[in-house]
C-alpha cells in the first residue's frame, strides 16, 4: 500500500467538517488504496467539541486512516501536509452577503497562507472552502509565496453541482447524464451558471442543454437566479448554511483534482474571478 497522505481540515469541529472527514476517511476522495492521516485544526475553545468528533471517527472504524492529529497550533497542524481543506471560517447568517464575512475571516486566511509557507510541502494543494472563498483563496496564496499559485483553488464546485442538479432534475435524467456545466465568476450572488456548452444525454442522444430543456427563458432566467440564490435559500430555510452539499463539493473538487476528471480534457481552477471545471461524472 502507499504512504499515507497527510490531509489537513481546518474547521474541524464544525458543520462542514462533520461530513467532510466521514468521506475523506472512507476513501471518496484519494481512492480505496489510499491510507491518510487526518489532520484536524480548530481553535482553542473548540478542542472539547473536537475531541468528540475524534471519538466518532475512531468508531466510524475506518480501515484507511492511520492516525488522527487534533490541534489548534498552526505548526503542528500544517508540518508536511500534502492537501488542505480550508474550512475554518465564519458561516454568514440570514440577511448577510458572504462579502460580509471579510472582517472575520480574512485574517484567518493571512495567518494561514503563512503557516502553509512555513511548513507545508510545496507542492501541497489547497482547497480554500470558508467564505468569501475567492478572496480567501487570493490572501492565502499572497501570503504562501513559496507554494505555487495554481496550487491554491477556491470552492466553486457546489454552484457546478447545483447547476448540474437543476437541469436533470427538469429533465428528468440522472445527474451523471448532465456535464460540461460552467460557473464564472466569484462564490457569490453575481456569479454566472453557464450551460451554453452543457451536454445532456437523453433519450440515447447528447444533446445541447438548450435542445434539451427546450425552455430558453427558464435556462436564461430562474435557472440563473436560483443557483445565484441557492446558499441564501438554504440559509433561509436550515438557518444554517449548507454543510452536507458543500462538504460533498470539497470532496469532488479535490478528488477530480487530485485524480483528474472522467472523461472531458479540461479543467482550470482558478482563484481569481474565473471558476471552470468542464466535466463529466
Ligand atoms: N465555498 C462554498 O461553496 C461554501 C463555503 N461555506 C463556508 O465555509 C465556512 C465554514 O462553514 P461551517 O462549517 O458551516 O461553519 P461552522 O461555524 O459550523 O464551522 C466553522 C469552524 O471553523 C472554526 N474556526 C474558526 N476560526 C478558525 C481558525 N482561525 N482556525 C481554525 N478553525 C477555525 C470554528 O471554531 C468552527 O468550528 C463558512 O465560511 C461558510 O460560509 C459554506 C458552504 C459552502
Ligand atoms: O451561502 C452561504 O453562505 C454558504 C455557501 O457559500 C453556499 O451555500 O453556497
Amino acid at each position: 500500500m502507499a504512504e499515507p497522505l497527510k490531509v489537513l481540515v481546518t474547521g474541524a469541529a464544525g458543520q462542514i467538517a462533520y461530513s467532510l472527514l466521514f468521506s475523506v476517511g472512507k476513501g471518496d476522495v484519494f481512492g480505496q488504496d489510499q491510507p491518510i492521516i487526518l489532520v484536524l485544526l480548530d481553535i482553542p475553545p473548540m478542542m472539547g467539541v473536537l475531541e468528540g468528533v475524534v471519538m466518532e471517527l475512531n468508531d466510524c472504524s475506518l480501515p484507511l486512516v492511520k492516525g488522527i492529529i487534533c490541534t489548534h497550533d498552526l505548526e503542528e497542524a500544517f508540518t508536511g501536509i500534502d492537501v488542505a481543506f480550508m474550512v475554518g471560517a465564519m458561516p454568514r447568517r440570514e440577511g448577510m452577503e458572504r462579502k460580509d464575512l471579510l472582517k472575520a475571516n480574512v485574517k484567518i486566511f493571512k495567518q494561514q497562507g503563512e503557516a502553509l509557507d512555513k511548513f507545508a510541502k510545496k507542492d501541497v494543494k489547497v482547497l480554500v472552502v470558508g467564505n468569501p472563498a475567492n478572496t480567501n483563496a487570493c490572501i492565502c496564496a499572497k501570503y504562501a509565496p513559496s507554494i505555487p499559485k495554481e496550487n491554491f483553488s477556491a470552492m466553486t464546485r457546489l454552484d457546478q453541482n447545483r447547476a448540474q442538479s437543476l437541469v436533470a432534475n427538469r429533465l428528468g435524467v440522472p445527474n451523471s447524464d448532465v456535464w460540461n456545466v460552467i460557473i464564472w465568476g466569484n462564490h457569490s450572488s453575481t456569479q454566472f451558471p453557464d450551460v451554453q456548452h452543457a451536454k445532456v444525454k437523453i433519450g440515447g442522444e447528447d444533446k445541447n442543454a438548450f435542445e434539451a430543456v427546450k425552455d430558453d427563458s427558464w435556462l436564461k432566467n430562474e435557472f440563473v437566479s436560483t443557483v445565484q440564490k441557492r446558499g441564501a435559500a438554504i440559509i433561509a430555510a436550515r438557518k444554517l448554511s449548507s454543510a452536507m452539499s458543500a462538504a460533498k463539493a470539497a470532496c469532488d473538487h479535490i478528488r477530480d483534482w487530485w485524480n483528474g476528471t472522467q472523461e472531458v480534457g479540461f479543467n482550470f481552477q482558478s482563484i481569481f474571478s474565473i471558476n471552470l471545471i468542464f466535466l463529466k461524472n
